[in-house]
């Protein structure tokens, strides 16, 4: 039997005593499972392709098709009691804990195991884009990582990309203070993103399985190992977009590849292959398809026996000398962006790429 009306009343209470915000994805999810229970399938008119909160609430809705109320109402019940049991502590099917601390994340699958914690990139049906809500928990997932037993932190990615970079529906949400105040806020959460990176004490390794766009490439100068399989792609098409470099990419590219082959990327979207991207010294290796996932993890599990503190050390050593800029680095490159991400190039490109996928 289904859920009562009185079961989804309880639900609906339980939802507005929620500590913990759902995030977006899943605030999105419930409306469209309420309206569903409440008023059956979708049957309103479409919002204005620049109505960008009430279109995407729509959209919600609408994906439900005709399913029953009385299932629209277990559904709800089923998605409020996870959110209920996950901020109580409970196993949750879905998340993982980091050991002994027991946090959960939306959209990260976070482990630790053989003294390395992995940080996997959760959303594969949107080739893991980064919402805002994923870069305030990848900040999160850095934090705890930095302090818990581990002595080598991994990051990677779920299904058959690494990541897509930063979400685009991230400029879609205008909040009421208008565009200039998103801006604004997009940069802080971006200066604190990266800074998170520069800051972290041990060894950072890429376990990049797949095709990396944006964000997630930019970064990669500044981790201490980039394994790639020979699959896996490397892009950052800023001009395109109407925006500009990031993740210290402004000064690591440059340092590491030479300014003629770093302009190539950040000015003119010049995609790279793994092995392109090894031969600059982008990624420290690349390995087959047919045994990446084996013999990049033997070799992780093989340096994660090495002592830890030499370990964080000497990386701390390595990287220290160039903290300073770094920082000033990140600065200037969200300043540039914050002026970007008002731009009508910016804005165009955006609405292009959603008109792309017929969304807008
Ligand atoms: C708030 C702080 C902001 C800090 C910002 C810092 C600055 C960062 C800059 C960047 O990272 S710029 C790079 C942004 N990324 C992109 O431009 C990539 C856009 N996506 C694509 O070009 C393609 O989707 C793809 C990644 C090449 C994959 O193509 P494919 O044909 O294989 O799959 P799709 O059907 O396109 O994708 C599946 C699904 O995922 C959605 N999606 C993919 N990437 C993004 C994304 N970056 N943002 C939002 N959505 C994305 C795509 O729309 C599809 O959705 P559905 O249609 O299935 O709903």
């Amino acid at each position: 039997m289904g859920a009562t009306v009185e079961q989804f009343e309880q639900a609906k209470n339980k939802l507005s005593a929620l500590k913990k915000d759902p995030g977006n994805e899943l605030k999105l999810k419930i409306y469209a499972l309420f309206k569903q229970a409440s008023q059956g399938p979708c049957n309103t008119p479409k919002p204005g392709m620049l109505d960008f909160v009430n279109k995407a609430k729509w959209d919600a809705w609408k994906s439900l098709g005709s399913i029953s109320q009385e299932e629209a109402r277990q559904q709800y019940c089923d998605l409020i009691g996870s959110l209920v049991e996950a901020e109580g502590g409970s196993s949750d099917p879905v998340a993982a804990k980091p050991a002994g601390s027991g946090t959960t994340y939306e959209t990260l699958l976070v482990t630790t195991e053989d003294d390395i914690t992995t940080i996997k990139l959760n959303r594969p049906a949107k080739k893991n884009a980064i919402t805002t809500e994923m870069y305030n928990e990848i900040i999160a997932a850095l934090e705890q990582a930095a302090k818990d037993d581990s002595v080598i932190t991994v990051f990677t990615g779920a299904g058959d990309f690494y990541c897509s970079g930063n979400d685009l529906s991230n400029f879609t949400n205008i909040p009421q203070g208008g565009v200039e105040d998103m801006a604004r806020r997009g940069g802080e959460l971006l200066r604190k993103y990266v800074k998170a990176y520069i800051d972290f004490p041990k060894p950072l390794v890429a376990v990049v399985n797949g095709p990396a766009v944006g964000i997630s490439v930019t970064v990669l100068g500044l981790f201490d190992l980039v394994y790639a399989t020979e699959g896996a792609t490397f892009h950052t098409p800023f001009s395109q977009l109407g925006q500009s470099a990031e993740g210290c990419s402004s000064y690591m590219f440059p340092k590491i590849m030479g300014t003629a082959k770093a302009s190539e990327m950040l000015l003119f979207n010049k995609k790279l292959t793994a092995a392109q991207a090894c031969k600059l010294g982008l990624v420290t290796e690349v390995f087959p398809d047919s045994s990446f996932q084996s013999e990049v993890w033997t070799r992780l599990k093989a340096y994660a026996k090495l002592p830890r503190n030499s370990l964080a050390l000497s990386k701390q050593l390595i990287r220290s000398v160039e903290k300073e800029r770094l920082y000033a680095v990140n600065d200037a490159e969200v300043e540039l962006l914050i002026e970007r991400w008002t731009s009508d190039e910016c804005f165009n490109a955006i609405v292009k790429f959603f008109q792309s996928k017929a969304k807008l």
